[in-house]
């Protein structure tokens, strides 16, 4: 075995008497699920997932659907997705993580039939504080509180929020409204509402991760889309300097929670699910393949870092401003992460320092790079296109284990041994070929397009 790989830790895992991952052992063999709709809602680790979910793109030279310039880096977000707020160099695609306000219609008619969905919700009380704090300039209901007290606010929330002004989206049940619900749901339905909005979520999402079990989610999404452990490595994005965070007093999670009682709803029903699917898949299997994901993940960052681990740093003090996260203003601090300049002492190369530097790059930056590069692949593919009828493209649903492209060798040669590259008997011994392969051209029709996953 070439330094062990894939086929090692699951091994690992076979070993400690795991029925589910025994089972898994086969599904190993299966090819990576490529098709991904992930639903970037706020404030909840959702900029780390679309990192990871970009790497994997960028490797294994998918396509990902980005915004067209008019919207800036989201979906032209608080308006309701629509197919065509999608850049054309960027169709037909593969994965999906802008922000957006989901549209479960147009999303069907842009991502193939096959795509697993996939979203992540937050606990209200955490949640909201982050709200809060980082919408604090830009929301008018929390612009209102005197001294921008958030115990002020949810004493009488009604005197400061005003449901249809810019912005509100912000202030109450935010993970509802960016799932496409009505976030101002009256009293009288409430219930009701929420019965249904849930139900409904569950049937699109094959997938509800919870923020403050990140790495457990991650195990359930490795599983799901039969991926390795290499394909889930991530560092923390998007955080604000413990000096921007402000600790709930007494009372106050149990005030959040009454406030957005919508997404209070979709939080205990979907955590209670990821739980029983963790139950399922085996306490003892899942507590083993966290660690190793951690452990890999020390590995990965330290190989970055020049054999530390990184340093959180404010945006003025990170020297490279392609890796300075975007600041709302000037009352808080996103922090982000500089890159040591002997980086390629650790890993010779320039695609090991890609690696890193895509590894920490902040939201804003990594669509603008990936937009630039799929556009140059997309004039580079179609010199002498004529814009209409669009050739058919083909769409890979799914990626034969054996196909490495340039960064993906790097990838997995930064991980320890025993986590390293699969060019083991078990990765040559995986099918060659994709499955399923769709063929379509530019965005489906509308109308019943699929079965949800
Ligand atoms: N892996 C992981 N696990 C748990 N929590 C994490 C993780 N990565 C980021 N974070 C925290 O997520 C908050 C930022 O969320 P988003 O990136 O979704 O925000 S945004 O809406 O895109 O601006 C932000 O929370 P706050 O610091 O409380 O604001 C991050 O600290």
């Amino acid at each position: 075995l070439h330094h062990g790989g894939h086929f090692s830790w699951t091994m690992e895992a076979f070993h400690l008497g795991c029925p589910s991952l025994r089972t898994h052992l086969s599904s190993s063999l299966k090819p990576k699920h490529t098709n991904v709709a992930f639903l970037k809602t706020h404030k909840t680790a959702s900029t780390t997932m679309q990192n990871l979910l970009f790497r994997f793109a960028e490797r294994n030279n998918l396509t990902v659907a980005l915004p067209v310039q008019a919207c800036g880096h989201q979906f032209c977000y608080p308006r309701t997705f629509n197919a065509h707020l999608v850049h054309p160099h960027t169709l037909p695609p593969n994965v999906v993580t802008s922000h957006m306000r989901f549209n479960r219609a147009e999303m069907q008619r842009l991502m193939p039939n096959d795509t697993i969905y996939v979203t992540i919700l937050r606990e209200p009380g955490s949640m909201f504080e982050s709200l809060f704090s980082y919408y604090n300039q830009y929301c008018q209901s929390f612009k209102r509180v005197p001294n921008g007290s958030l115990e002020a606010f949810l004493d009488e929330p009604w005197r400061y929020y005003r449901p249809d002004e810019k912005d509100s989206m912000y202030a109450r049940n935010t993970l509802t409204f960016d799932l496409g619900g009505d976030k101002d749901r009256p009293a009288a339905d409430a219930t009701a509402y929420a019965r249904a909005f849930v139900a409904e979520t569950e049937r699109v999402f094959s997938l509800v991760m919870i923020a403050e079990y990140f790495d457990e989610s991650l195990v359930l999404l490795r599983h799901l889309l039969s991926w390795d452990l290499e394909d889930v490595l991530y560092v923390k994005l998007n955080m604000r300097m413990s000096g921007s965070k402000h600790s709930l007093s007494p009372g106050l999670p149990f005030k959040i929670r009454a406030w957005n009682a919508l997404d209070a709803r979709l939080y205990d029903h979907f955590n209670a699910s990821l739980w029983r699917q963790l139950t399922a898949l085996g306490p003892a299997c899942v507590a083993r393949e966290v660690r190793l994901l951690r452990r890999a993940q020390e590995r990965l960052v330290r190989g970055c870092f020049g054999g530390r681990l990184p340093q959180l740093r404010s945006a003025a003090q990170i020297k490279n401003k392609e890796l300075r996260p975007w600041q709302p203003s000037a009352k808080v601090d996103i922090v982000g992460y500089d890159l040591p300049t002997n980086t390629n002492a650790t890993w010779p190369g320039s695609l090991a320092h890609e690696l890193c530097l895509k590894l920490i790059m902040p939201e804003v930056q990594y669509t603008r790079v990936l937009l630039r590069s799929q556009s140059l692949r997309y004039r580079r593919s179609y010199p002498l296109r004529s814009p209409q009828p669009q050739p058919q493209q083909p769409v890979r649903s799914v990626l034969p284990r054996h196909q490495q492209v340039g960064i993906q060798q790097i990838h997995r040669e930064a991980l320890p041994p025993g986590l390293g590259p699969a060019s083991s008997p078990t990765a040559t011994s995986r099918p060659a070929g994709t499955q399923s392969r769709a063929t379509r051209v530019g965005l489906r029709p509308s109308g019943p397009q699929r079965q949800t996953p």
